[in-house]
This record gives C-alpha cells, structure tokens and sequence, in this order.
C-alpha cells in the first residue's frame, strides 16, 4: 500500500453518504450519527474485556504499543506474562495520517498533530496515560526514510490495571458517547490467519554480505575513522498469503512479555528497548547494548560483562545521557544489569530524568522532541554519531526504513512513549523485510556478529513461521 499523504482528518463529508467503518469492524456499530459542529474525541472507562490484542479488527493496519501482552493461547509459552499486568495501547481505523521525511520529519508530524489537536474538543473521563488524543509514530532511520504518523479512529488502552476506549468520529465513537459499557462488542471482525509457508531469499548470500560488512566496519575502527558502529542485516521472505499483522502480534506478545510488541504502518516487532518514555515531568530510557545468546557456553554470569560488551554498552548510554542531561535537574544512571529474553541476554541500563523545572508544562520538550534528539543513539547507530551515520549509509546501501528508530506513541500534551524499532520486520502483503543489527567495536568478529544477527531474526522468524521453541 502506498502511503498516502492527508494533511486534514477525514471529514465525516469527505467519507461520503454511503460511508459506514473504515475497517473491517463491525461490533459497535450503532445508529447513524448526530451531526456536531466540532469533531469530539471522547475517553471512557470500560470493563476489562480480554486482551488488548484480540480487539484488532483486521488483518492490517494495525496499530500496537504493548507490554505482556497476551492474546488468544496464553499460556501456551513458558514466558507467557499474566494478562492483568499488561499495558499499552492498540489503535485502529484512521482518522489521519501523515508521512514526511527530512531532517525535521518529526518535527513536522510534531506541528501537525499540534495544529490537528488544536481543532479537535477533548472529552476525557479516563486522565490516566494514553488516553485523551492520542497519535501512533514510527520514524525513519535516515534523514530520507520516511516517517509515519497516524491519529487512529479507536484506540483501546490499558495502564496501572485501567482499561479505556478512545474514539474520534464515526461509529465508535457514537456507541461510546450513548452506551455506558460498549466493550462487549469488540473482538476480531476478521479471524486471524497464519501467512502460510514462509520463503527466505538467498540467507546464505545475505549473511556473507553482511559478513563483509562488519568487517569492513571493523577495518575503519581499527584504522581510527570512530569508535563504534552498528551495523544490520536484512533478510528478505515472502509468504504463503498475505501477512495478517495480528498473527505475528499475538506471537510475539506471548514470547516476549518484557518487550513493546508494536505495529505501525506495517513496521512489526517486538523491541526490548524503550529509547524514551515521559510521563509528565519525568523522562525514561531504557538502553540496551552488549549482547550474548543463549545456547552458546559463555552466555552465562560474566561473559556478558566482558571489556568488548562493556565498552558497546558505554557508548550507547552516553549518547542517552549526554542528550537527557541537557534538558534534565536530576538524572540516574544506575549501574548495567543482564535484561533476559527468551532467545538473547543484553547488557542493560535504565536511566529515569526529571525534567528541569524551567522546561516543565507546557514549555517541556514533547516525547517526540526528545526521542527525535536522542536518535540514533549508539546503541543503533554508534559514535561519534555523524560518522557512524555515514558508515551506515555506505555499508547499508539499500537503507533502513523505519528499522532502528523510534517507534510508539504521543499524547497531544507531549507525553509519550517510543521504543527503538527492534526484532521487527516490514510487512507488505506477501512481501517481508527482516533486520537485525548488532554494534561494532575494534574487537569484534565478523562470523560472531553474523551468528548474533541470525538470533536478533529468531522473534521475527518464529513469529512468521508460528514456531514456539
Ligand atoms: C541493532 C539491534 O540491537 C541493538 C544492538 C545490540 C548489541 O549490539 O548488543 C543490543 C541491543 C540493541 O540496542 C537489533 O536488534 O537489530
């Protein structure tokens, strides 16, 4: 699908007389609207109704930032988390969309979510996170790579154990504006449907170029052009039938419950990393960097902490910190602890800020700001970070699309909160892109960096394949 660039919300006029759902959803469709004169965007809270997963209606174009998510078959995976803790948020239906590119795309999707939000009346009987107007982003990697931005039609969301429906305009919306508890409608409009067989192009010419690339990445290290870069791998698969986003979800919400199970745009994964998270005054990050897998003797006790991972990890947290001290009074940097996955251990720090006073309120830089000023940190790209940047752009050539970047959701009084695009893969129809990165110093080696790509895929590739180890 080509993205399509619409610089107003679709008017209830624009959608025309015969207009029902713009999705395939069917559960809460009522009466026909009231006209209003201005768009209403209206929160209420519901009675928990299952996971936020199972409410997405259709095979695409869905929109998820979810924590222990679970979905149908829970308990099927050991990891499976508990359902009662899961938190985040599912949107669907679009009711705008931009996407931009430049140098200042997130600035742009900034200004115009600002000027949408500043026409749109707010009816919020929820005032917990993520409620109220809320916009999906996903940005691009590079400077040329677009970026995305969705304001969807209905969102469901859950935070600290409280369930809520968002809705701007259509059926939705009139069902929850009229009815107290309009939760029993919801569920798949569509069953989820596995992709059928899954086909890799060429993984055996795509490792040795990648291969290359690390070593060529290494070469300039050593030769004193930066210190650090990371460099990724793609992997290219087509598919039995078309992708229905939901499957790939449900899978990896169930086998990874720590990470941000997201989906936007058709950019699908489940990321461990969480580059920005502010919550009113106070600003999180989680950063990742330092990698071993499990399966290989040394991935117990110290080998993570070994001076190679140390060092990778040191850069990544001093790109978080040099830009969250700047604009915070108080900043923790706790010391690095192992973060457990299902397939892969990461050196781990969780930096929490307090933003300056000055800067608080309405004057605060947004979470889009501030993770589009912490991108890329050196955990994706690496340091010194135009260099790193440059290096990426000749060893990748084909780019990276939105892989790598920020990737969650905004609230239009500037909170927010976006992972790094990680374990992912772009879905379009039968078409799948797959990368996977890992961070180059002086002392790494190319077969080991190949074999740490090839588990980075595991989420994705399981997911596809529908394989639970
Ligand atoms: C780049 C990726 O992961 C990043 C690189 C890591 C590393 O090199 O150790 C660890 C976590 C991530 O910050 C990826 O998963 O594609």
């Amino acid at each position: 699908m080509r993205p399509r660039r619409i610089s107003q919300p679709l008017s209830r006029a624009a959608q025309g007389p015969g207009w029902t759902c713009p999705t395939d959803y069917v559960g809460l469709v009522t009466a026909a609207p009231a006209a209003r004169a201005t768009t209403t965007v209206v929160s209420r809270p519901v009675a928990a109704a299952g996971p936020l997963l199972d409410s997405l209606p259709s095979p695409r174009g869905a929109l998820s930032f979810v924590r222990r998510g679970s979905g149908p078959g829970a308990t099927e995976g050991a990891a499976a988390g508990p359902s009662d803790r899961e938190e985040g948020l599912v949107g669907w239906g679009e009711y705008a969309r931009l996407v931009v590119t430049g140098p200042d795309a997130a600035e742009q999707i900034g200004r115009w979510f600002d000027e949408l939000a500043a026409g749109l009346a707010v009816d919020d009987q929820v005032g917990v996170r993520g409620s109220g107007l809320v916009a999906f982003v996903s940005l691009g990697f590079d400077d040329g790579d677009p970026s995305v931005a969705v304001v969807p039609q209905v969102v469901r969301g859950r935070f600290a154990g409280r369930d809520f429906v968002t809705a701007i305009d259509g059926s939705a919306y009139d069902a929850l504006a009229r009815t107290a508890s309009p939760l029993s409608g919801f569920g798949p409009a569509r069953p989820v449907r596995s992709p059928g067989a899954v086909t890799y192009q060429e993984p055996d010419a795509a490792i040795a170029g990648y291969t290359a690339a690390v070593q060529e990445a290494g070469r300039r290290i050593r030769r004193g052009d930066l210190d650090k870069v990371v460099i990724a791998q793609e992997l290219r698969a087509t598919t039995g039938r078309p992708v229905d986003e939901r499957f790939l979800l449900h899978h990896l919400a169930r086998r990874y419950p720590d990470c941000w199970t997201f989906a936007v745009d058709g950019l699908v994964g489940a990321t461990p990393e969480l580059l920005l998270r502010r919550q009113g005054g106070t600003v999180t990050s989680r950063v990742l960097a330092g990698t071993t897998w499990h399966g290989r003797a040394e991935v117990t006790g110290g080998s993570l902490g070994t001076a190679k991972n140390v060092a990778e990890h040191g850069y990544a947290v001093r790109s978080v910190a040099q830009v969250l001290s700047a604009v915070c009074d108080e900043l923790t940097i706790p010391d690095p602890e192992p973060l457990v996955l299902a397939n892969l251990t990461h050196l781990s720090t969780t930096l929490v800020g307090t933003l300056r006073a000055g800067a608080a309120g309405k004057d605060a830089p947004s979470a889009l700001t501030l993770a589009a000023a912490l991108h890329p940190t050196a955990a994706v790209g690496g340091a010194p970070t135009e260099v790193a940047r440059a290096v990426i752009r000749e060893l990748e050539p084909a780019g990276r699309g939105r892989y790598a970047a920020p990737v969650g959701w905004i609230t239009a009084d500037g909170d927010g909160e976006l992972g790094i695009a990680l374990r992912c893969a772009h879905v379009d129809g039968q078409d799948v892109r797959l990368q996977a990165g890992c961070g180059i110093v002086a002392e790494s080696d190319p077969g080991t960096e190949a074999r740490e790509a090839a588990v980075k895929m595991i989420p994705m590739r399981d997911a596809l394949e529908n394989r639970l180890h």
